[in-house]
């Protein structure tokens, strides 16, 4: 029986083409309610989306004979990825397909706040003549920051240049090289950035770092009649905020493709005549939909016959696949790259990853890939060889190594890395197969880290772990784990404390005042 393909939005006839012309059956069934989609997926062996299906943990549980989901565009974040990990289902997509018609699109906005296009032509549609009322501004001469110099802000910077702006970043896991080659000056301080720019563009996944990145604060922070852009995602911004700015003049013009809750029909913006709005139609091309149709078409058909998907974002499908044992392991890496960076309180530079135990002779491209995306801070890194992960590694100014050893302490299997001076190591653990921390700055613990946590290191003496409890008690906040151990010559300890939600720079000045502290790290996983 030929396998069964469902698409659930729309994909280019080529890409559909090319799978029946391989002998799938490829059904088309668009605006499912997801319950239907619950009650069919379960005769499907593939499913293909962009992004308007909701491909939850239930549906992907629902999905039986469920093999590979492609997401015919670049962000996956409609799609429960480490649900499909666990389920042994591929989710691969096609992530250059739509950056140049992303990035035109985003030029379509500036130019259309900057001149007034659709206030004037609906103007004239009304049969109106006021030339006076549009005069616009020109992008000759003026400053143009972007948020995210990756893909998409990369290639708004060419273009940038190609009119004459001045070209900024705040992209702190640039390589400065890549900057330089674009023409862009890296500025990695908000408050300096915000006041400089004319324009503001966003091209900024959606991670802890950069969820409501733009609120009151900062819209208060740019120039009068600065012109902000917004084609990534929506929840890199506060809209009512944005609204309000909007409203007020603060901000000349807005233009946003992107909201909560797609399909939008009303949003504070909708009734403001300088904000210029779109239905997510960056990706809308005719170029932009059949290279997407394609390619994901190729992707599916890799997954289904069991060959390697280059753009693979779970462990099976990847080069790594391999091993059962990895795919455990690339929560634990995700996590090691993102507590050194927080550690650090950068991105390092150089970073050595030791594969240990049962890991040591299997592929490490799917653990050093997501070691990356937690330095980097990243959603989507997609590396199929060590080659392209240290590629990818250089253009973001690290410089990444791997090696493997057969001794992993008391565990069959770990991952450490070392990055500057900082070294951390994990196993997993349970039937959960749960991250823990098993060693960290040359201290030996085992902690399952939670979403927030402190990391103290003292001089040792008695009473510390109760002023920990009393000053995170007098703010209502609750431990969930502690755990202390000692240095090799008994003179500092190093707290680990699970905490129940984030600490603030208050709290943290608090414990400063209180304990002859070495260091205190806060991390947010
Ligand atoms: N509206 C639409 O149809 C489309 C929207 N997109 C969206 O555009 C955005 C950009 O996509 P790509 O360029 O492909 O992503 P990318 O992953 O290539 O680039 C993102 C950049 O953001 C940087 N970054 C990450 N965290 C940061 C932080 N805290 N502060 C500053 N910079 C940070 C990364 O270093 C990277 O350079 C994504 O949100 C994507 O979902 C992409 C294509 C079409
Ligand atoms: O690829 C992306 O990130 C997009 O946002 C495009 O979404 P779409 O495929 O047009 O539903």
């Amino acid at each position: 029986m030929p396998a069964k393909i469902l698409v659930t939005e729309v994909i280019a006839p080529e890409g559909l083409a090319a799978l029946e012309a391989r002998g799938y059956e490829v059904d088309v069934k668009l605006n499912l309610s997801d319950s239907t989609l619950r009650a069919i997926i379960g005769d499907y062996d593939a499913l293909i989306v962009r992004s308007a299906t909701n491909v939850d943990k239930a549906l992907l549980e629902a999905g039986k004979n469920l093999k590979v989901v492609g997401r015919a565009g670049v962000t996956c974040d409609n799609i429960d990825i480490e649900a499909a990990n666990a389920l042994d289902i591929i989710v691969c997509n096609a992530p250059t397909s739509n950056i140049v018609s992303a990035a035109e699109h985003t030029f379509a906005l500036i130019l259309a706040c900057a001149r007034r296009v659709p206030q004037a032509n609906q103007s004239m549609h009304a049969g109106n003549w006021n030339r006076e009322q549009f005069k616009g501004v020109e992008l000759y001469g003026k400053t143009l920051a972007l948020f995210g110099l990756g893909r998409v802000g990369g290639a708004v910077a060419e273009r940038a240049t190609a009119f004459g702006m001045r070209v900024l970043a705040y992209d702190p896991y640039c390589n400065p090289e890549r900057a330089t080659s674009l023409g862009v000056k890296l500025i990695n301080d908000l408050d300096v950035i915000l006041e400089q720019a004319d324009f503001i563009s966003v091209h900024l996944p959606v991670t802890s770092t950069t969820e409501n990145m733009f609120g009151p604060e900062e819209f208060a922070k740019m120039k009068t009649g600065v012109i902000f852009v917004n084609t990534s995602r929506p929840a890199i911004l506060d809209l009512n905020s944005l609204a309000d700015f909007v409203a007020a003049r603060k901000i000349a013009s807005c233009g946003v493709d992107v909201f909560d809750d797609e399909p939008c029909y009303n949003s504070p913006l909708h009734s403001l005549p300088n904000a210029i709005i779109t239905p997510h139609i960056s990706a809308l091309t005719e170029e932009a939909q059949v290279r997407s149709g394609v390619q994901i078409a190729d992707y599916v058909w890799a997954g289904l016959e069991g060959s390697l998907v280059p753009t693979a974002l779970t462990a099976t499908g990847s080069a790594g696949e391999m091993s059962r044992h990895i795919a455990p392991f690339v929560p634990a890496a995700n996590m090691l790259g993102r507590m050194v960076s927080q550690i650090k309180g950068s991105v390092p530079r150089i970073v050595k990853v030791k594969m240990m135990g049962n890991l040591a002779e299997l592929d490490p491209t799917v653990l050093v890939t997501s070691v990356l995306e937690g330095l980097l801070s990243s959603n989507y890194t997609q590396c199929s060889t060590m080659l392209e992960a240290k590629r990818y590694a250089e253009r973001h100014g690290v410089d990444i190594d791997c090696s493997g050893t057969d001794v992993a302490g008391e565990y069959a299997a770990g991952i450490e890395i070392v990055a500057d001076d900082i070294c951390i190591s994990s196993t997993v653990f349970g039937s959960e197969k749960l991250p823990r921390i098993t060693s960290i700055l040359d201290y030996k613990i085992d902690v399952a880290p939670t979403k927030h946590s402190l990391i103290f290191e003292y001089e040792d003496m008695p009473g510390v772990c109760g002023i920990i409890g009393t000053v995170l008690g007098n703010h209502g906040i609750n431990i969930s784990t502690m755990q202390i151990a000692n240095s090799d010559d008994g003179t500092k300890a190093l707290v680990y404390v699970n905490v129940g939600k984030e600490v603030s720079d208050e709290i943290i000045e608090e414990f400063h005042e209180a304990i002859n502290l070495k260091y205190l790290f806060r991390i947010s996983l």
